[in-house]
């Protein structure tokens, strides 16, 4: 039976910029066969033609490595139907336009899963058809709920897939073999040895036209609620049996339901909006002049978290997540810190206890640790051991894509995971929504909200091990 995949969405900045790539990607390795159909829906009165066109430039702007004749042929295979998604009778129409088992990919803005699942419910889907579900998974934990019952409604979880793109970065799957395919790392990976844990994904782009979908998300809902929970989840989890679809989303579950939201939001959390400022020598707009925003929302564009996992590998252990836009420099990592040793046998030395960075961007792995020093032979010195990995042969979108075209569920989040999510970081939203914490500006190019620094950056700059 072939396969065909269909865009809910397919004129947004996720398809322009990270779908199509990907599909071109695939289409060129085979993974995507030539009899498969691809559709892409929006509202936009388009036809097919007008659709290939902004397809190209898309292709172009950010496929650019790929050969043209590549590009082209992936083009020159896209279909499109100017449809609204969350009406039955034009999702009806839009889908009798493919053939064979559907995977239908909902690359839309989180409010509008459910109205369009809604719909697809009402019109039914053919055996064997998958559906993707974005990030993050609703507006709520109770949107979550219906989203599930939607979904279970229509497919089995098996056919369910809920995208995470940072489970397929490849820093974070080597999490996976750095924890349980070495002798060394587990048996220090408790709250015995590890005094804290920061998640980060500081952000320099502001943006980027995207004010439908993120106005009504901020940075919470954005960031904090998926991804970096779920980073959290994949450092905090224990063993999985195997990594494979039915134990990794399981352990993941058991850590998301071990996390304790705080008890006082106002000193667990921190919550910004960009002003006007320099990124990069570009000048970049106050968020509320962004074209779309509405100030009135208070969204947020920055975001932090601490919470604790509350289970007896991690007790009291604090684990903070930090997420914002338009910020003076990118930086995406998972930083370890360990506790001092018990006993330091160097008279006079105050060494920085070891910190273990696993960098998503660009991908690499640095042990921060105190050694003797090259000068006096007693005295103690930081050194860096460093490995940056080459980049895998997959973008994280195309190994998600390929990984959802075999029906392999192993990087999904499951039903579990998306609602206790929600649970995690509600209080805050309403403790936010409620004005008990302030919204602080920062400038645009700055390190965030003043008061709030990042964590400290690497010891030195890093050296191949
Ligand atoms: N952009 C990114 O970098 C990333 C985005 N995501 C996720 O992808 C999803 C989409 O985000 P993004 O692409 O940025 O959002 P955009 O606002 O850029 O795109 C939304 C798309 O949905 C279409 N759409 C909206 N309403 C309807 C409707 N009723 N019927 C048919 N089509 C509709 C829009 O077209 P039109 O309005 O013309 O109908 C457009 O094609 C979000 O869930 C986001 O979290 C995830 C990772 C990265
Ligand atoms: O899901 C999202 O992720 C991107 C960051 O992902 P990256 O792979 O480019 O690091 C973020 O910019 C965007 O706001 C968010 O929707």
């Amino acid at each position: 039976m072939s396969r065909s995949f269909v865009v809910l969405g397919g004129t947004g900045d996720l398809t322009g910029r990270l779908l199509l790539p990907s599909l071109a990607r695939l289409h060129e390795t085979g993974v995507l066969g030539d009899e498969s159909g691809l559709l892409a829906v929006a509202r936009d009165e388009w036809d097919r033609r007008a659709y290939r066109e902004w397809a190209r430039g898309r292709l172009a702007a950010h496929a650019g490595e790929l050969p043209e004749a590549t590009r082209d042929r992936l083009v020159g295979r896209l279909d499109f139907a100017a449809r609204d998604v969350t009406d039955p009778d034009d999702l009806r129409a839009a889908l009798s336009r493919v053939d064979g088992e559907p995977v239908v990919y909902l690359a839309l803005p989180h409010t509008l899963f459910r109205p369009t699942l809604t719909a697809l419910a009402e019109v039914g889907l053919p055996e064997g058809a998958r559906v993707v579900v974005e990030k993050p998974f609703g507006t709520d934990r109770a949107d979550a709920r219906v989203l599930n019952e939607l979904l279970h409604r229509l497919l089995p979880e098996e056919a369910v897939f809920r995208v995470d793109h940072f489970l397929a970065k490849q820093t974070v799957l080597d999490v996976l073999g750095l924890r349980f395919a070495n002798r060394v790392f587990e048996p220090v990976w408790n709250a015995a040895h590890v005094e804290r844990v920061d998640i980060v994904a500081d952000e320099t782009l502001g943006l980027e036209g995207r004010a439908g979908y993120y106005d009504r998300a901020g940075a919470l809902r954005d960031m904090v609620q998926n991804h970096l929970l779920q980073l959290l989840a994949v450092v905090a989890m224990e063993p999985p049996l195997t990594v494979d679809a039915s134990s990794l989303p399981a352990r993941k579950a058991d850590v998301l339901r071990a996390v304790r939201p705080p008890a006082d939001v106002r000193a667990a959390s921190v919550r910004g909006r960009y002003t006007a400022g320099t990124v990069a020598g570009r000048a970049v707009p106050a968020y509320t002049d962004e074209d779309g925003v509405d100030p009135a929302r208070q969204t947020e564009t920055y975001a932090e978290l601490t919470v604790t996992v509350d289970n007896w590998r991690w007790a009291g252990v604090p684990f903070r997540l930090r997420s914002g836009k338009a910020l003076g420099a990118a930086r995406q990592e998972i930083v370890v810190r360990f506790r001092p040793v018990p006993h330091l046998p160097f008279l006079d030395a105050e060494p920085e206890p070891d910190v273990l960075r696993l960098s998503l961007s660009p991908d690499a792995i640095a042990l921060e640790v105190d050694l003797n020093g090259t000068g006096d032979p007693f005295d103690l010195e930081r050194e860096v051991l460093a490995a940056r990995m080459a980049p895998h042969d997959l973008p994280a979108y195309a190994l998600l894509l390929r990984e959802l075209l075999d029906g392999d569920t192993t990087p999904s989040i499951s039903d579990v995971e998306a609602e206790e999510s929600w649970r995690i970081v509600e209080p805050v939203l309403a403790a936010w929504a409620a004005g008990e914490v302030p919204l602080r500006e920062y400038p645009a190019g700055s390190g965030g909200p003043a008061g709030h620094p990042p964590p400290p950056a690497p010891a030195r700059p890093e050296t191949s091990a």
